[in-house]
């Protein structure tokens, strides 16, 4: 039988998807993936029996709170999102889900999320999660993004948190190297953004939100993010620096920061849509290698 296209008689798979969709999946999968380097940088050696546990129920509950906060930035934004090419596509946007529906969801995922981390993990992990979760739903999405072209610079400081949440789940506290990886993510954000903001402009003028492009200009943002990469090159050198990563690990950073780098000076010099959304690419795969090194060096003998 045909199905019905109307928003309440979707077919269960379909509005599973759309379920699952809101939670912003491969954002999430690279969010968590952070997390979980921070949770092997934590202990020496391979992890014991009990620390697995720990492992599995911390990477399940972050997994759920994340998507959770993604959810619910998607009900606030539904008329934003409507605006804007890239998201009008969202089940919220489009109207097929209500809000009583995306917000228990939202709920439902926080709450499960949080009494994994709660019961099975640690009740820091569980508030340090929540924080970040308020920190993305509410001071990003809420306040910041409507608000200053800055928004992402410090709304940015929620989507950085991960390596402190692997690192608390298995510490039961917050250490200096965690910080660290935190600073690296919070350095690399506003160059991974306005790249795809300068080949969004359109749609963010026509939403009405302040990003850098839109409120700066293209040369200015440009600049901004040269100058990010380089900052960011230069911190990404102080796992090594402080004795916490070795020589695999510096030779990564210094490859990987030297593309990033590169990446940023062409798109200033000669710039294109299409290059800026190589650049954008670039910067996931960036993230995702960077911290594929730091667990590779992690595990290699000294
Ligand atoms: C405030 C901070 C951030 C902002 C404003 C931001 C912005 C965005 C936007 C707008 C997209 C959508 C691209 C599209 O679908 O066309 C995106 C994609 C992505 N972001 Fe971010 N991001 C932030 C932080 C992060 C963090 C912390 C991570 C991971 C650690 C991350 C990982 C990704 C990934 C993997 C994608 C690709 C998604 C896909 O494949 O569709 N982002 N980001
Ligand atoms: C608990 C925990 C670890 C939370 C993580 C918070 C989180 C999901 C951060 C990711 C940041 C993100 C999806 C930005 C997208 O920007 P946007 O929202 O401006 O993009 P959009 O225009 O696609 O909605």
């Amino acid at each position: 039988m045909a199905s019905t296209s109307t928003a309440t008689h979707a077919p269960m798979s379909s509005r599973w998807q759309q379920f699952y969709q809101l939670t912003k999946p491969r954002v999430v999968q690279l969010i968590v993936f952070c997390a979980v380097i921070g949770m092997a940088l934590a202990i020496p050696g391979l992890p014991s029996g009990a620390q697995w546990g720990v492992i599995v129920a911390a990477t399940a509950g972050i997994w759920l709170v994340a998507g959770a906060a993604a959810a619910f930035n998607c009900l606030v934004e539904e008329k934003i999102d409507a605006k804007m090419k890239r998201t009008a596509w969202r089940a919220t946007a489009k109207g097929q889900l209500s809000h009583a529906q995306t917000l228990s969801f939202s709920v439902a995922l926080c709450a499960v999320g949080s009494a994994i981390l709660w019961f099975y993990v640690n009740p820091l992990t569980m508030w340090l999660t929540f924080a970040t979760f308020v920190g993305y739903a509410v001071i990003y999405t809420v306040i910041l993004k409507p608000l200053t072209p800055q928004n992402i610079v410090i709304g940015g400081a929620s989507g950085a948190m991960p390596p402190v949440l692997g690192w608390a789940a298995l510490r039961g506290e917050v250490g200096p190297e965690a910080m660290l990886l935190c600073l690296i993510i919070f350095l690399w954000t506003p160059p991974h953004f306005w790249a795809l903001a300068l080949y969004r402009t359109e749609d963010y003028r026509k939403a009405g939100l302040p990003m850098l492009p839109v409120t700066h200009g293209a040369d200015y943002t440009k600049l901004q993010i040269v100058l990010y990469t380089w900052i960011l090159l230069a911190a990404t050198l102080l796992p090594f620096l402080t004795g916490m990563s070795g020589w695999f690990y510096l030779i990564a950073a210094v490859v990987l920061g030297l593309a990033f780098c590169a990446h940023a000076i062409k798109l200033w010099r000669h710039y294109s849509d299409e290059f800026a959304r190589k650049t954008f690419w670039f910067s996931i795969w960036y993230l995702s290698l960077l911290f594929a090194a730091l667990l590779i060096d992690h595990y290699l003998p000294a």
